[in-house]
């Protein structure tokens, strides 16, 4: 298999075809038609239905380092901030999806979301797998759809759209307050951050650190024959600085860079080698860049410039 989603139905989405009469399609036919789907693309699905938005948030939390995104229907729970704040806090790609397009529009998640799609039935959540399939959101393929760099762009927006008709919306392209402050971690990176540490507090604006001894015979490839690249296997600013310029200049999709510095990130984490002094530095890069599919925490070619000058300096 591939890679793995998590699919997860808010409230009362368990008694679909229930509540439209014996007509409508249930939760089981949802459901088998997103494995169907899902296997046809030699992806892994794990489908979690709550009426309870803890259980949402806790799978969410278990399950950040399995996935390579989510699909959620926060169904009556689309106006919930921690749902929202879970999903921006875990920094796995999410696209929302809504079965009828009645809530699409106020809901609160789709700010942290890298799509939305509503008001298509079943359609909704197979699209989404599809996208994720093309590796739209995680860099998985490259998707054409991309847009160039410097160009977010709003697809297929039906701004009047009716709650019957389909309507497809790119999360809006945001620029956020953090021009000077590329690297800067915010709230939810934070709590990001410390959760992935073990909660072990640590603080932002560090004095330079020497690194965990490096794992040997990891076979990975990371240096890439840079004049600063200390060791071949080494994540180091050279490199992070190298994969921002791919994807300015339109060789990495932004998905693709984003996912590639959560699973850099990840390594980090789990003591792969950095370069000396530059540790702390390095992973507060990474977060931001994984963090940069989401609407909230876009980042705009300036931002990624600014952020290649501080690994410079
Ligand atoms: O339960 C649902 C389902 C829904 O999220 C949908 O998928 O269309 C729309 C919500 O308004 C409603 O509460």
């Amino acid at each position: 298999m591939g890679m793995k989603l998590l699919v997860l139905h808010g409230p009362n989405l368990n008694l679909l075809g229930e509540r439209e009469g014996t007509s409508g399609r249930r939760f089981e036919d949802l459901n088998s038609a997103l494995r169907a789907r899902a296997a046809s693309h030699g992806i892994e699905l794990k489908i979690v239905q709550s009426n309870h938005e803890g259980l949402l948030i806790d799978t969410l939390h278990a399950e950040r380092r399995n996935i390579a995104g989510v699909v959620v229907n926060p169904a009556g729970l689309f106006g919930s901030y921690p749902l929202r704040d879970a999903l921006e806090a875990v920094g796995v790609p999410a696209v929302e999806v809504h079965l009828d397009g009645a809530r699409a529009k106020q809901s609160v998640l789709k700010e942290v979301c890298a799509a939305q799609l509503s008001g298509k039935g079943f359609d909704s959540y197979l699209q989404a797998l599809e996208r994720f399939a093309q590796g739209e959101f995680t860099g998985g393929r490259e998707s054409a759809k991309d847009p160039a760099p410097g160009k977010q762009k709003t697809i297929g927006r039906k701004a009047e759209a009716s709650s019957e008709e389909e309507e497809e919306t790119e999360a809006p392209a945001k620029t956020i307050g953090r021009k000077t402050d590329a690297l800067a971690t915010a709230p939810a990176k934070a709590l990001a951050r410390t959760a992935e540490a073990g909660g072990g507090g640590k603080t932002l604006g560090r004095k330079p650190q020497e690194d965990k001894p490096a794992k040997a015979g990891k076979g990975k490839t990371l240096g890439r024959g840079s004049k600063e690249t200390p060791a071949a296997d080494m994540l180091t600013r050279a490199l992070v600085r190298e994969k921002i310029a791919d994807r300015l200049s339109g060789k990495l999709t932004s998905g693709a860079l984003a996912s590639w510095a959560r699973s850099q990130w990840l390594e980090v984490q789990r003591g792969a080698p950095a370069e000396s002094g530059y540790r702390d530095m390095l992973e507060d890069s990474l977060q931001t860049l994984t963090l940069s599919t989401m609407p909230a925490s876009r980042l705009t070619d300036e931002q990624l410039v600014d952020m290649m000058t501080q690994l410079e300096e």
